[in-house]
Formats: C-alpha cells, sequence, structure tokens
C-alpha cells in the first residue's frame, strides 16, 4: 500500500475531554498533531503531562500499531514513542465507540527542518543514530518499513533521532505493508518489497539524498535509475563523500544496519582508503604478500576490535557534535 495521508472523517476541538471506557484515565485534547492514513493524533493533556494521543475509527490499524508500539517497548533503547495507554471512547453525540491509544509526546524538530535549521553537518550524526536503532530493530525480526523523514524527529538537545509512526512496521520476511515511493527500492526497480533490512537501509540511503534535495524529485529514465541516484549523490558536495556507502545501501549490498553503520563511521573519520574496493574483491597483491593469520590471532583480533570499537565510535559521535555545533554557532556569530 502506497501511503496516503487523508483528512480525518472526524475532529475533536481542543478542550474535549476523552475519558477510556476500560482504563477511566482522562485526557483533554490540546491541538491536532497530524493524522495519517489511520487516524488522527492529538496533543492531549494527561494526569501527569503532556501526550501524544491517535484515535481513529479503524480497530485493526489501532492493534497492529499498539502491538507494534508494545513490541518497542521491549527492545532496549529509545525506538518509538513508549506506549503509556489503550482504551475505547464512547462518542456519546455519534454513537460510535472508538479506539485510541496514548503514547510518549515527542516534542521536537522534524527530521528535514532539523538539518535545514542547523546545518547539513548534523546529517551524518543522525543517520549514525539512525542505523544504530534499525539494528536493534532488525535484530528483533522487524523492519521499519515507511523509513521517511515525515516520520522522523528530532528531539533533545542533545539531538537525538527519533520514529514517529510506527504502521509501516513489517514482521521480516514478509512484504513491505506500506510506502512512500521516493523511498521504496522498488519504485526505483532496485529490488523487491519484501522486509528485510537491506529494504531498510535503502530507504536510509533515500533519506541521505532528500537531505539535500529537500524537493525530492522523480524517476527519469525508466531503466536506468542507479546512473540517475548517483549523479545526484555526485552533484551534492555532501553526499560526494559518503558516495560509496550511499551507493552501496542503493545496491542493497548492506546485509546490516551496522554494518553500513561501520563503513559510515570509517568514512566520516576519513579512514577509508578511496582505492579500497568495497565490494568483497580482494585485491591481488594482498593476496600474495600477506600470510593469512591464524584462527587464534583472528581471535584476539576480533576481541581487541570490539574493545576499542565503542570509545572509538563515542569519540567520532563527540567530534561530529562538536564540529556541528562549531557550525551552528559560527553560523549565528556571522
Ligand atoms: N508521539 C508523537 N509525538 C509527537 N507528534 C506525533 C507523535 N505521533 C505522531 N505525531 C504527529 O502526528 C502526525 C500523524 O501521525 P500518524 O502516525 O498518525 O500518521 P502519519 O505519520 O502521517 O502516517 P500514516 O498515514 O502512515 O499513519 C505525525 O506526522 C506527527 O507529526
Amino acid at each position: 500500500m502506497m501511503n496516503t495521508s487523508k483528512k480525518p472523517a472526524f475532529n475533536i476541538t481542543p478542550g474535549t475531554i476523552i475519558t477510556g471506557k476500560w482504563q477511566h484515565h482522562s485526557y483533554t485534547i490540546l491541538k491536532t498533531l497530524g493524522f495519517g492514513a489511520t487516524g488522527t493524533v492529538y496533543l492531549a493533556q494527561g494526569k501527569r503531562g503532556l501526550v501524544a494521543l491517535k484515535i481513529s475509527e479503524d480497530h485493526m490499524a489501532i492493534t497492529s500499531e499498539v502491538n507494534v508500539l508494545r513490541h518497542f517497548s521491549k527492545v532496549q533503547g529509545c525506538l518509538g514513542p513508549s506506549l503509556l495507554d489503550v482504551d475505547d471512547w464512547d462518542v456519546r453525540n455519534i454513537g460510535k465507540t472508538l479506539p485510541f491509544y496514548v503514547m510518549e509526546y515527542l516534542k521536537g524538530e522534524d527530521f528535514l527542518s532539523y538539518l535545514k535549521k542547523h546545518g547539513n553537518e548534523w546529517l551524518i550524526v543522525l543517520v549514525l543514530q539512525l542505523l544504530a536503532d534499525l539494528e536493534k530493530l532488525h535484530k528483533e525480526g522487524w523492519i521499519f518499513g515507511d523509513l521517511k523523514p515525515d516520520n522522523l524527529i528530532v528531539v533533545g538537545p542533545p539531538p537525538r533521532v527519533r520514529w514517529l509512526d510506527v504502521g509501516g512496521t513489517t514482521k521480516m520476511g514478509r512484504s513491505i505493508k506500506e510506502f512512500t515511493e521516493f523511498y521504496d527500492r522498488g519504485y526505483w526497480n532496485l529490488g523487491t518489497r519484501k522486509a528485510e533490512p537491506s529494504y531498510d537501509l535503502f530507504a536510509v540511503a533515500m533519506v541521505m539524498i532528500n537531505a539535500c534535495y529537500p524537493q525530492r524529485f522523480s524517476k527519469k529514465d525508466e531503466s536506468r535509475h542507479l546512473p540517475q541516484l548517483i549523479k545526484a549523490i555526485q552533484s551534492a558536495p555532501l553526499l560526494k563523500r559518503y558516495e560509496k556507502v550511499i551507493v552501496k545501501a542503493l545496491q542493497s549490498r548492506y546485509h546490516s544496519a551496522q554494518d553500513m553503520r561501520n563503513e559510515l563511521m570509517e568514512v566520516a573519520n576519513g579512514r577509508i582508503d578511496k582505492r579500497k574496493p568495497i565490494r568483497n574483491e580482494v585485491a591481488p597483491s594482498s593476496i600474495t604478500q600477506t600470510k593469512a593469520p591464524s584462527f587464534r590471532q583472528k581471535q584476539r583480533d576480533i576481541k581487541r576490535k570490539e574493545k576499542y570499537r565503542g570509545i572509538f565510535e563515542t569519540m567520532i559521535i563527540a567530534i561530529l557534535l562538536i564540529v556541528a555545533y562549531f557550525l551552528y554557532i559560527a553560523g549565528h556569530i556571522m
């Protein structure tokens, strides 16, 4: 199903108090945050503070989103908004019972607005965070599916990317149930709509392209989509720097979000050797000149690498944050 937002069939005015039929918790509607294909999300005042309340006529959609949010809450970290309450609301004046759920209110800026305001230097920091979260989700056997800037929000400070709409989240191996053309590899004829990690990683690559082309663009030639995307990447200096990683994701050649994250981090750190092939190709000279390491040696190397990876990743993110912050301050002074 392609993502199509339609106006909600009903409107709940500010000041309305929604009381759950079963749990009896009350929420005062403050304003509309947005609406999607399956319902409307309102900012509401609950007993313990501000919350986001999603209400819909579609019982199935609400149940499915609640299930995904419940699942997310078991995954360590902060993937989607946390689920706070699930209930039904008896709307007397229309004689209907509408299902709703209440979640953590994520106060922040949408992904593209954040980059526009604070500078594209933040793109890599946010994408690294996104990939770490995707790795957790994929390990749990889920694929985000409809990954796009509209479904991402940057909260903070410090800036942290969070996921908004979990409606497209699909069990691994099934068919992607919700997508948006620009971020969908099927649209670009670059892969199937099977829910697998590489599907989400393709979308991450398109989110990066979108950051430099906020107006997006359509496919041109029916058969040569990859060259069109590569041309777009090469024409934007920020993307050009990460070309190898972005193109590899567009070709679905990453099997895990962590692999993509590691390579992105290497480029960010300026460590990738430009001549080093990204494919599983081995340079002929290295076959003849390097002696194969023993198993014990490999194990020792792996342990050492794991030990330092955490420290290394934290340092890179800290450096990127400092540089981006410096540019942000500099931009304000000038
Ligand atoms: N937890 C939240 N905190 C803050 N704003 C939210 C939250 N959840 C949703 N929103 C806002 O409400 C809007 C609508 O959300 P919703 O998930 O219903 O639909 P959607 O993302 O437009 O897509 P879909 O059609 O797939 O449902 C979002 O785009 C976002 O602006």
